[in-house]
């Protein structure tokens, strides 16, 4: 029996940069969270402690900084594939980065009617999201958003469950239905997308989600969840896949009989926890799976 090295990965995690571009009026900033991982044989390091091999995460956190300067960000997917085909071509021993990017959304302020051209408030529409990984033969974009909060006051039932000894839950066939959407959805070729298209379905995939969240009568999250999955790749055919993860935000009808008054759908305590957490994946079935463009994101069945 031997004991030996198994998969590894390091990087910077968590770096923040906050971008301004000053070449308008209209300021534009750019505000991420970028955490690197870079991949290939740092076999030396954990076994020896010999770091010849090792890019140090400093170094990596300073290219971040220094790309942005360079060249700008533009599209997180964009920056994000920047900065993973730098790191595997600076060394022979850099087989693959993974690149990860959260970007913090900022509106606007409206003042008398019109858009403030350097003061903004943050959005509250949830945080977009990739996950790039370069490797030799291969550069995959998995994007998506996170914090996305939504919810309906009618029109969504869950019946027909069973029942055991166990099972108090009463049916209902009108209920609140609200959620916190985290998504993350696989480019079949994010090498052939321009910015232009990246931009294009960061901002239409969460508003078909929306969209058809708002149409769709539910009769279960499982069902919302796999129709806002189906809407997404019905309209977008650059989407191999979709993966959410939608928590159950309970909203319990509360016994207003001790005070002698009903109470027909009108006053509910909103529970934090626990939360029914329903999560699924939603794919086409005619093309291949890329388990590589998931490996390293925890969070998704
Ligand atoms: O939409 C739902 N799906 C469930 O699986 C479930 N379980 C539960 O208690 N309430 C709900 N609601």
């Amino acid at each position: 029996m031997a004991i030996v090295l198994g998969p590894n990965q390091y990087g910077k995690a968590e770096v923040r940069l906050v971008h301004v571009d000053r070449s308008t009026p209209a300021h534009r900033i750019t505000d991420l969270t970028v955490s690197t991982a870079l991949r290939g044989d740092f076999t030396a390091a954990h076994t020896r402690g010999d770091n010849s091999h090792v890019l140090t995460t400093d170094t990596q956190k300073n290219v971040v900084y220094a790309f942005a300067r360079e060249g700008g960000v533009g599209e997180i997917e964009q920056f994000a594939s920047r900065l993973g085909r730098h790191f595997t071509t600076t060394a022979d021993w850099i087989t693959g980065a993974r690149i990860e990017i959260e970007q913090h959304e900022w509106e606007r302020i409206t003042v008398d009617g019109r858009e403030h051209d350097h003061s903004f408030v943050r959005s509250g529409r949830g945080t977009r999201t990739t996950v790039v990984t370069v490797e030799a033969d291969a550069v995959h974009a998995v994007s998506g958003l996170a914090g996305l909060v939504v919810l309906r006051s009618t029109g969504s039932e869950f019946h027909g469950f069973p029942r055991d000894r166990y099972t108090t839950l009463a049916e209902t066939s009108d209920r609140i239905l609200a959620t916190e959407v985290t998504a993350r959805w696989r480019y079949l070729d994010a090498d052939g997308m321009s910015g232009a298209d990246f931009a294009r379905l960061a901002a239409g995939i969460p508003r078909a989600l929306v969209e058809t969240f708002a149409a769709e009568h539910s009769l279960a999250l499982q069902q919302t969840l796999h129709q806002m999955g189906e809407a997404v790749l019905t309209a977008f055919p650059e989407v191999a896949e979709i993966r959410m993860s939608m928590p159950n935000k309970h909203h319990f009808l509360v016994d207003l009989e001790p005070f002698g008054l009903d109470n027909p759908n009108t006053v509910y305590l909103a529970a934090d926890r626990p939360y029914g957490r329903i999560e699924g994946t939603v794919r086409r079935d005619d093309v291949p799976e890329a388990p590589a463009a998931w490996y390293g994101t925890p969070g998704f069945c």
